[in-house]
């Protein structure tokens, strides 16, 4: 692990952007020249007033904050919605440095629209995070671009080491690896969401209920994690031969969860793919 980072631009810093920056912040690592995050409005600048080593701008106070951002950071992190990304470009290539890394947080954003606008040369490397990033349990996918270096390439994955666990693929698969890890976080929030809507269904105070499903999934996780051991297996030490769990694998298994999840990434990479059409 890196004991220090080199300076840091967040140009669009909210749930995404925001989530990266304040793990890497948690991290307590050093990052040399500091980090400074820029957005729209006072009320999202202020979120990050008096985190350590950050300078935050609003733009609606400082119209120029992403050129002044840009000009003295070594990695550029590109965190607007994506049909933002094109104009954002525009606006600080004349500020990048020959050196500096850009690195698109976007979704569908592509490598080819980047080089379009900030030239070939441009050394670019796409992202794909998600925003367990904050609590540094983060995923990221990353798939370089071709004038991006190895040491540039060894660089941002640090960056990201730092906030969690880091996938290289290659530029073609990081619209799939967005509907697995990027998206999942909501995918699971949902299955908390539904199985708590369960508890309270038997009768349970919405308090209790709250406790129950979400210290199951915490214990859960954490099992799996510590135990090394296979989710299957995990599983099986739960389902008892014809006990009750069976009864009710058997009613979720029935819903065709495999097919669900199946259509539910499929859709995902279609959106991505209108995102990257510009739609
Ligand atoms: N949310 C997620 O889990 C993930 C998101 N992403 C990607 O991250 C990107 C951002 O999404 P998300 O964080 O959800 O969106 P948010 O709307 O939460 O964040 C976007 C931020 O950009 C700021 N902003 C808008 N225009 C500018 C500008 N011209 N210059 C600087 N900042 C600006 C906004 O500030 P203000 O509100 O003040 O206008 C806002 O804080 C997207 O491209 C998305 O595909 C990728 C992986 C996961
Ligand atoms: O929903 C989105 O488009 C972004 C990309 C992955 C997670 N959030």
């Amino acid at each position: 692990m890196a004991d220090s980072l080199p300076s840091l631009a967040f140009l669009g810093a909210g749930s995404m952007g925001g989530s990266i920056l304040r793990g890497v912040v948690a991290s307590g690592i050093h990052v040399d020249g500091g980090i400074t995050a820029t957005n729209r409005t006072t009320e999202k600048a202020e979120a990050f007033q008096g985190l350590a080593g950050v300078t935050s701008i609003a733009l609606s106070d400082r119209p120029e904050g992403n050129a002044e951002a840009v000009a003295g950071a070594r990695i550029v992190l590109v965190g607007v919605k994506p049909a933002m990304v094109p104009d954002l470009l525009r606006e600080i290539a004349p500020h990048l440095a020959a050196d500096t890394i850009v690195v698109s947080v976007a979704a569908g954003v592509t490598l080819q629209t980047f080089a379009d606008v900030l030239g070939a040369d441009a050394r670019v490397i796409r992202s794909m995070p998600n925003t367990p990033s904050t609590v540094r349990k983060g995923v990221t996918g990353l798939a370089a671009g071709t004038a991006a270096t190895a040491d540039d390439l060894t660089l941002v994955r640090r960056l990201f080491q730092t906030v969690g666990a880091v996938v290289e693929v290659p530029e073609s698969q990081i619209d799939a690896l967005s509907t697995i890890s990027g998206s999942g976080p909501a995918y699971v929030y949902l299955l908390i969401e539904e199985f708590t809507k369960a508890a309270v269904d038997m009768g349970f105070p919405e308090s209790d209920a709250r406790l129950m499903v979400e210290q199951t999934f915490i214990g859960a996780t954490a099992l799996l994690e510590d135990s090394g051991e296979e989710p299957a297996e995990l599983r099986r030490r739960v389902t008892s031969p014809k006990g009750t769990t069976e009864r009710a694998v058997a009613v979720l298994q029935d819903a065709h969860l495999d097919r669900t999840f199946a259509d539910a990434a499929a859709a995902a990479l279609a959106r991505a793919r209108e995102l990257a059409a510009g739609a």
